[in-house]
């Protein structure tokens, strides 16, 4: 069979491509006959596919890529490849379409969004931040005019009006994050008028893989006004004098720190001679502990990093800012005071969401990622979502070189310059990705120090990401970057304009150096991306020292191995180890997020049983009809005295006040539950089942619990100047909201699990 065609009918394991790749004539066919047609007719002609239900029937998926096609090509001067149309009808079978970097995922899923939207269905594009959201809809709003479908994007500054205005379209491009902080806002509200996000249709989820693994675990917090915290810098002093091993240890993977004898007798006389251990006074160890936490766990340049006064978490999975991600609060905040910064707001959970929940409400899910095969399992188990390999459009000419490994982190550093030297030399550009802002800093001083000057993109600069990773393949250019590497954003030889391409498709295209394997080969395989796109000439590479942190933590051996000179470990055995390690630190990762969801499941289940009820209160008088019920004489009273339409607005701001007050303390207990759990069945029973024991019968109250408070409240309730005054019985909404993420996830990290176990008293091992 020839090459070309075995490349179109996908990969083992993946879903089959001959269904789609058969219809590939019939495209080419009839688009011929479109050529004809006037912009009008062709708008007509894709509206005229609307007429039936999904799924698409073949001569109708025919058409529908016959003119998706023809559109954009006259509005965006590209005319969708082959490869591209098979990601098209992948997508409307609702798969994760796999698709290397510069294929054109972004006219791809446009297509595919509005194949859904012709036949009625809302579509929400999710991307991974504002910046690509606003820039798609743009992009593609030409395309999708001439399809007859409606677009519109939500960013952070968005107004509740062109939120509504936005959601309204018929497809609409937000970030993930942006859509969840609506849903969790919309579950607040008061009046019906007020939500913004509609009835869930079809989430076409851009770079899937981020989203629904990488991210899946992390909790979107709608959060309520409370008194801010007070910041323990007095404790951030302490433990700033500690000694390592004297006064605290670190335990092995460096997740958890635990005081030694010496460590407590030294912090309970800088306190004064407070007794941490009292029985009294338990808040001050916690205190202590978390700010051992925060100095000696998180470290700046790595975990998080000073900007404007703020400390400013690095998300781990795309390494860079996390704008709106923050640590628990006391964590938090103990940050904030061993960096000495204004403590930020702190406040009361009203209710979380995660983005595994948030993407599962929709009844029909695709996704396009240039990496999915190697999640192809988790996102079978947790999102029913197939895999569609999609072929490139030219054949992946990038070599992928084995990992070159060294003894110790200097030997890799001395390697890696060397090389870039060599490479250098010859104008080719070379991109080296990083693990961390940190690495990245210290490797271009070192290449300076070498006469290399480098641009370095982290998270301390990521604002002009997108500018300095266009110019990444300029002849002679030197990056370096942490993992963010600019996901979605084209390196094209020569530099973006592409004026030199010839001269830099000569020197061999662009030279991928990874510097250190990512916990997941995933990581890897995404960095190796940027080289080779369309077709272009490139190499990638890693370097691996023993000392590098997968290693250290994953490998069953660090020693006993034989190096060459300049400290190179060439036996294949070793070699071997890197890829081992890096399946037990995917493993792992498998394990923390199937431990999130089979927690957060019964959240779920319990959080939509108040919904339901909510949605009852809301629109169609639940709560007038129980008051009156619960409170028959007070309500007929009151209907008396006033009239109808006025106590049943009342009853429904009681009511809904105590349902939202209700699940706010559920969602406190629950987190407490988890933590207490965790550390009262570490290593014994399964700490699930104990959690659903203790979860099930407290929620069995529940609606029973709200409405019966808030009959108390009705009949409590004063009139003031001939209305009801229901701030009189206590009713208030939360006076300001606001929005986060939690880093990790409560009770599924190591790190949660500290602050669970800080919270729970005394030290790690003995857990008391
Ligand atoms: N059919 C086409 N013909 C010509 N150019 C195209 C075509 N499809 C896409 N392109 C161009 O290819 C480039 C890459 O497209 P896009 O950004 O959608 O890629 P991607 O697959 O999302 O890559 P990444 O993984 O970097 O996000 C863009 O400049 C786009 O204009």
């Amino acid at each position: 069979m020839a090459e070309s065609v075995r490349r179109l009918l996908g990969k083992p394991g993946a879903v089959d491509l001959r269904p789609y790749t058969k219809l590939l004539p019939a495209i080419e066919a009839e688009e011929e006959g479109l050529r004809e047609l006037s912009d009008g007719e062709l708008t007509e002609k894709a509206i005229d596919l609307g007429y039936a239900e999904l799924p698409y029937s073949q001569n109708d998926l025919v058409s529908l890529c016959a003119v998706g096609r023809e559109a954009a090509r006259r509005t965006l001067d590209e005319r969708p490849f082959d490869v591209q149309l098979l990601g098209v009808m992948a997508l409307l079978d609702g798969h994760v379409a796999e698709m290397a970097t510069g294929e054109g995922k972004t006219l791809a899923g446009t297509l595919a969004a509005a194949g859904f939207a012709l036949r009625g269905k809302r579509v929400h594009v999710l991307s991974v931040n504002d910046y690509l959201a606003r820039r798609d809809a743009e992009w593609m709003g030409p395309l999708y005019a001439m399809l007859g479908v409606t677009v519109g994007s939500v960013s952070e500054e968005s107004t509740v009006d062109e939120r509504k205005q936005a959601y309204g379209c018929d497809v609409t491009y937000a970030a993930v994050s942006e859509l969840g902080f609506d849903v969790l806002r919309d579950r607040m509200v008061t009046d019906v008028d007020d939500r913004v996000v509609p009835e869930p249709h079809v989430a076409i989820i851009d770079e899937a893989d981020s989203v629904l693994v990488d991210e899946a675990r992390v909790p979107l917090v709608l959060a309520g006004a409370a008194e801010a915290v007070a910041a323990d810098v007095e404790m951030a002093d302490v433990v700033r004098g500690l000694k390592p091993r004297l006064h605290y240890e670190v335990d092995g993977e460096g997740r958890n720190v635990q005081l030694t004898d010496a460590g407590i007798d030294a912090v309970e006389k800088a306190l004064g001679g407070v007794d941490l251990y009292s029985e009294d006074d338990t808040s001050v160890l916690p205190q202590v502990n978390l700010a051992l936490h925060a100095h000696v766990l998180l470290q700046r340049d790595v975990h998080y990093v000073v900007r404007d006064g703020e400390v400013r978490l690095i998300n781990e999975s795309r390494g860079r800012i996390a704008l709106l991600q923050r640590w628990p609060d006391g964590l938090q905040a103990a940050v904030e005071a061993k960096e000495k910064v204004a403590v930020s707001q702190t406040g009361e959970v009203l209710d979380s969401i995660t983005v595994q929940s948030l993407v599962l409400r929709y009844p029909t899910l695709a996704g396009m990622t240039g990496t999915a095969m190697s999640v192809a399992e988790q996102l079978r188990e947790f999102y029913e979502l197939e895999v569609a390999v999609v072929p490139s459009n030219k054949p992946n000419v990038r070599e992928d070189h084995g990992a070159l490994l060294y003894a110790t982190r200097e030997e890799k550093e001395d390697a890696l310059v060397a090389k870039v030297e060599e490479i250098h030399k010859t104008g080719r550009p070379i991109l080296i990705g990083t693990q961390d802002v940190a690495e990245s800093e210290l490797l271009a001083e070192r290449l300076r120090a070498a006469g290399l000057e480098s641009v370095v993109l982290n998270a301390k600069n990521d604002a002009d990401e997108a500018s300095i990773i266009a110019e990444a393949g300029t002849y002679g250019a030197i990056t370096v970057s942490t993992q963010m590497a600019g996901r979605g954003t084209d390196i094209r030889l020569g530099g973006s304009d592409m004026t030199d391409r010839d001269r830099v498709v000569e020197t061999g295209g662009l030279f991928v150096m990874g510097f250190g394997r990512y916990p997941s080969s995933r990581l890897d395989g995404q960095l190796r991306g940027r080289a080779g796109r369309q077709g272009d000439p490139g190499d990638s590479i890693f370097f691996v020292s023993m000392d590098d942190d997968l290693l250290v933590n994953h490998a069953p051996e660090t020693t006993g191995y034989k190096t060459t000179a300049d400290g190179e470990i060439t036996d294949e055995g070793w070699l071997a180890m890197v890829d081992h390690a890096q399946r037990v630190s995917e493993g792992q990762l498998l394990e923390v997020h199937r431990n999130t969801w089979r927690y957060n499941k019964l959240i779920d289940v319990q959080r939509e049983v108040v919904l339901e009820h909510r949605e009852l209160v809301l629109s169609s008088g639940q709560g007038d009809r129980h008051v009156a019920a619960d409170r028959r004489e007070r309500h007929e009273e009151l209907v008396e005295e006033l009239d109808a339409d006025e106590v049943a607005r009342a009853a429904k701001l009681i009511t809904l006040y105590h349902l939202d007050r209700g699940w706010t303390d559920h969602n406190a207990f629950l987190s407490e539950l988890r933590e207490g759990i965790h550390l009262r069945y570490l290593g014994r029973r399964d700490p699930l089942d104990e959690f659903n024991r203790e979860a099930v019968p407290v929620f069995k109250g529940f609606l029973d619990g709200a409405r019966a408070r808030a009959a108390e409240s009705f009949e409590e309730l004063e009139v003031v100047d001939g209305e009801l005054d229901v701030s009189s019985v206590g009713v208030k909404r939360p006076s300001m909201t606001w929005t986060y993420m939690v880093h990790d996830h409560p009770f599924s990290s190591a790190l949660e699990t500290l602050v669970g176990r800080l919270k729970g008293g005394r030290g790690t091992s003995n857990g008391d």
